[in-house]
């Protein structure tokens, strides 16, 4: 059974430790609400994770557990099944005891486009909110993180990253919560807090943002990664309906105007370090993800835009301090 135990005990005498006043309760209430259903089904499949030592791994360059030698032919294609049962994989790529999970998106080249513009994370407490998987929180502790969490409401993603963190061996410095952010006390902590790819999905961005500060100590930073649009600092589109076939898509900014917004809730120092047109390389269909991807959300006589004819996907990453 995926149990927060670790979790409360790692905190327990750390600067996050007033977390313990609400956090228990929340996921108390949340394992009675998945008593039933999927849940149960994925905690199964995550208790038939291999638990050998591992002979290598690579969280630095890649997210790599286990070269492929320590598992037999039949091993591997039994675990690569019980992977598949927690389809659909779409924050990655993953490559576990020699099985490469294709995921949906290339979270890797994300990882990239920001890494050369952050504050080192060598010893840094970490918030990841809406980690998916928890692709991206492996790549923070490869930088040398101290304690990432991640938070995610999504009962797959906690499924998927329990998997992983199986076969890692069960490190206690990496944990995903399945909350949701507006679930979070204003912790004040973390010394870096990411968001990505979460802006677009709250009804109101500036409360996200004050949420968000609220999570940072005092000369904390946040990394802000969300979709936008072309155009001045009042520029922001509000779809009318679907965007790019989302239905929970509610406000897209310009980077200008995001970057107003961040200075407005007192974040200083606002940059924005990355502006990308999302590419059908980087989010595609793949084994591991059978449903639609970008390429289907894209109009096909004019992929510049999506099939409800707003801008194709452009996202921005902005770095601000508290
Ligand atoms: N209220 C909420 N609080 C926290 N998380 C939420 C909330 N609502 C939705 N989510 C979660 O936010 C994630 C957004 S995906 C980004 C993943 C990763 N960060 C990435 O950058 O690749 C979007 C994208 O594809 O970019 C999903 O996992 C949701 O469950």
């Amino acid at each position: 059974m995926i149990e927060f135990k670790q979790f409360y005990q790692r905190i327990a005498d750390s600067k996050l430790s007033h977390w313990l006043e609400t956090c228990p309760a929340q996921l108390t209430q949340w394992r009675k609400l998945h008593a039933h259903g999927d849940f149960p089904k994925w905690e199964k499949v995550v208790a038939k994770m291999p638990t050998v030592a591992l002979d290598v791994s690579d969280i630095h360059t890649q997210v790599m557990f286990g070269s492929g030698e320590q598992l037999d032919e039949g091993q591997r294609a039994k675990v690569g099944n019980l992977l598949k049962f927690l389809h659909p994989w779409r924050k990655g790529p993953y490559q576990l005891h020699g099985i490469h999970i294709d995921t949906e998106w290339r979270s890797d080249w994300k990882w990239d486009r920001l890494l050369p513009h952050i504050s080192p994370l060598e010893g840094r407490t970490v918030l990841d909110v809406g980690c998916g998987s928890g692709y991206h929180m492996w790549r923070m502790l490869g930088e040398g993180a101290e304690l990432v969490v991640g938070i995610d409401p999504s009962d797959l993603f906690l499924a998927q990253f329990s998997a992983v963190k199986r076969i890692a061996g069960d490190p206690d410095s990496i944990h995903l919560l399945p909350l949701g952010i507006q679930q979070l006390p204003p912790l004040r902590a973390f010394d870096t807090v990411f968001s990505m790819g979460v802006l677009y999905h709250r009804t109101s961005p500036i409360d996200h943002l004050i949420q968000l500060r609220d999570q940072l100590s005092k000369g904390g930073e946040l990394i802000l990664e969300t979709l936008v649009v072309e155009g001045d600092e009042t520029t922001v589109l509000v779809p009318a309906g679907r965007y790019g076939k989302m239905n929970n898509c509610w406000f897209i900014p310009s980077s200008k105007a995001l970057k107003l917004w961040l200075e407005k809730c007192d974040f200083r120092d606002v940059r924005i370090v990355d502006e990308s047109d999302t590419t059908v390389e980087e989010q595609r269909r793949t084994e591991w993800m059978t449903h639609q991807s970008l390429a289907d959300y894209l109009d096909p006589q004019d992929p510049t835009r999506t099939v409800e004819g707003y801008p194709a996907p452009r996202r921005a990453i902005l770095v601000a301090t508290k």
